[in-house]
């Protein structure tokens, strides 16, 4: 019997459990009526995606259960569909309540969701009575599915028991013989051997073989609550070898819910096609993440909290500077920092951005191409506090890395970076991208892509950029005149010609961005306050 030991970081795991490596995912064709997707072509793919059933209890709190199980799932990129066995009226504080529904209504749901749908895994957590038990494992018969992973769920993180002796005797008879994995704590794993004690790492594994002696693939007795290490161990058997699992432990009281989303992310993976090991490590990964990042949130007043399953609550903290949507008006006074003319006037990012925003530009981009990325997203981030309660958008150039490290308002992006619609699925809906375009048909596709603005030039030669073939104010005029989107101009543009790009009146063109004649200028601010005052001059001829 072999014994392995399986760190966070130094792993290499054995393929000979990849009893659900290989999902066939089907493909058809169908015809989609999106008008976005109809321009691009008439007939696209369908994509099955991996899909997990969770049946278990709904958690008012939303910590645990259910609302766990969802949460997760969509975090890990995985559909869930959901069979509620209880609705319990739940808090950081306990358990005030259950209500149990039916076997016939849990029945019900089984049948609407496997008689429809086709998924990959179900997961089960809390199975309220031994006729909801039955009733799940007469369903699993009838329908077969690639995985069942059972989180034995008997007593919840605030120590309410939520499984008693009949349930333990069914689930350990009916249930636990069809599992491919079953996933006890401690305490769950020494009410299901008849209260023997499990109290260390050698308990553990005892107590994994026993388990698997009942019926399952492999069992995974969970260690976090081992009071007497700093880790957290948990040690899987597949009724051959041990495996443990070793992180270090989080110091934080927002952890309920943590059994739940580890099952349930053990699920997701095997729904995408993971080996039963690889499973465990990455959602043991995920675990770790979510309750690192949510270590510090409030929710609730009791003793333990829930997590965040998206690492984003906190980027949505109310405060009185919160950010505003993106407005073509911002783009009137565009002002593009350049690491090297900072360099030449031996002026910080943050100075330059701070000098900028003085003499009243309305948008402003980090275009460094130099600097190393740690110093690069420490001076961005800086730059970040300076911007936001001026209300002023900060744009990062090309690094799309650096402006979600950062929480920048948003991306400049050329036709040689990613496309506008990568960019967009990976900054999400609210983040600004420009696109710099030099043609209509670019700025179409930029549009289609998702993004906000166009950045159209060289309009006349620059030494800022290398090999810029311009476009000319005709350029110019042209991608105006086709984009759907707002347009700002880009390229040797200062005083003396600002007014001929703003009185060419298109549609479209909202503003001018400008490089050198800002920030290779001793005085930035009185530089941005003259180019301001000309643009404002032209756009009263205008009108
Ligand atoms: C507002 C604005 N427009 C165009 C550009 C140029 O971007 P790109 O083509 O990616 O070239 P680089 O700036 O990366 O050299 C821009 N930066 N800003
Ligand atoms: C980044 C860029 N993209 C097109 S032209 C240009 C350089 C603009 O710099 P300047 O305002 O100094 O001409
Ligand atoms: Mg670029």
């Amino acid at each position: 019997m072999g014994f392995h030991v399986c760190s966070q970081t130094l792993y290499s795991a054995p393929t000979h459990h990849q009893f659900i490596n290989s999902i066939s995912r089907g493909f058809h064709r169908i015809k989609v009526s999106s008008p976005r997707a109809m321009q691009q072509q008439e007939e696209v793919h369908t994509v099955r995606v991996p899909h997990v059933l969770t049946v278990a209890g709904s958690d008012s709190g939303a910590g645990a259960g259910i609302q766990a199980d969802l949460k997760a799932c969509s975090a890990r990129g995985v559909y869930c569909s959901t069979v509620i066995t209880a609705v319990t009226a739940q808090n950081t504080v306990g358990v005030q309540g259950v209500d149990i529904v039916t076997e016939d209504f849990v029945r019900e749901q089984l049948k609407s969701v496997l008689s429809d749908m086709r998924l990959d895994v179900v997961k089960t957590g809390m199975l309220p009575s031994p006729g909801i038990i039955k009733v799940l494992c007469q369903s699993l018969k009838e329908f077969q599915v690639r995985a069942l992973v059972v989180d034995p769920v008997m007593v919840s993180t605030s120590g309410d028991v939520l499984a008693g002796p009949l349930i333990l005797a069914t689930l350990r008879e009916e249930l636990f013989p069809l599992a491919d994995i079953v996933t006890p704590n401690v305490r769950e794993a020494s009410a299901l051997l008849g209260g023997i004690p499990v109290e260390t790492v050698a308990d553990m594994r005892s107590a994994a073989k026993s388990i698997h002696d009942i019926g399952p693939r492999n069992v995974l007795v969970k260690g976090g609550d081992l009071p007497a290490s700093s880790d957290a161990i948990d040690v899987l058997f597949d009724g051959k070898d041990f495996y443990e699992f070793r992180s270090a432990r989080i110091k934080t009281v927002n952890t309920h819910g943590t059994g739940c989303t580890l099952a349930s992310s053990i699920a997701a993976e095997l729904a995408k096609g993971s080996s039963v090991l690889s499973a465990i490590k990455i959602a043991k990964r995920y675990v770790e993440s979510v309750l690192g990042y949510s270590k510090d949130i409030r929710i609730g007043e009791g003793q333990q909290g829930p997590f965040d399953h998206s690492m984003k609550l906190k980027n949505n903290t109310p405060n009185l500077c919160a950010r505003r949507p993106f407005d073509p008006s911002d783009l009137l006074l565009y002002a593009v920092t350049d690491s090297r003319m900072n360099k030449k006037w031996g002026r910080s990012m943050s100075d330059a951005v701070k000098a900028a925003i003085e003499g009243g530009a309305t948008i402003i981009q980090l275009r460094e191409k130099d600097s190393d990325t740690g110093d690069f997203l420490k001076a961005a981030k800086t730059c970040v506090e300076i911007c936001r309660p001026h209300g002023i958008p900060l744009l990062i150039n090309d690094r799309i890395d650096v402006a979600l490290a950062c929480d920048a308002d948003g991306v400049h992006i050329g036709q040689s970076d990613m496309p506008a619609q990568t960019a967009r699925a990976i900054l999400g809906p609210e983040k600004i991208i420009g696109v710099s375009c030099k043609t209509p048909e670019q700025a179409e596709k930029a549009w289609i892509g998702g993004a906000d603005y166009i950045g159209c030039g060289g309009v006349y030669p620059t030494n800022t950029k290398e090999n810029n073939v311009t476009v000319g104010l005709e350029g110019l005029r042209r991608v105006c005149l086709e984009s759907k989107l707002p347009v700002v101009a880009i390229g040797g543009i200062g005083s003396s010609n600002v007014k001929h790009v703003m009185e060419l009146g298109v549609p479209n063109l909202r503003g001018v961005a400008v490089v050198s004649a800002l920030f290779d200028r001793e005085s930035v601010s009185g530089e941005t306050r003259n180019l301001m005052t000309l643009i404002k001059d032209s756009t009263k001829v205008l009108k």
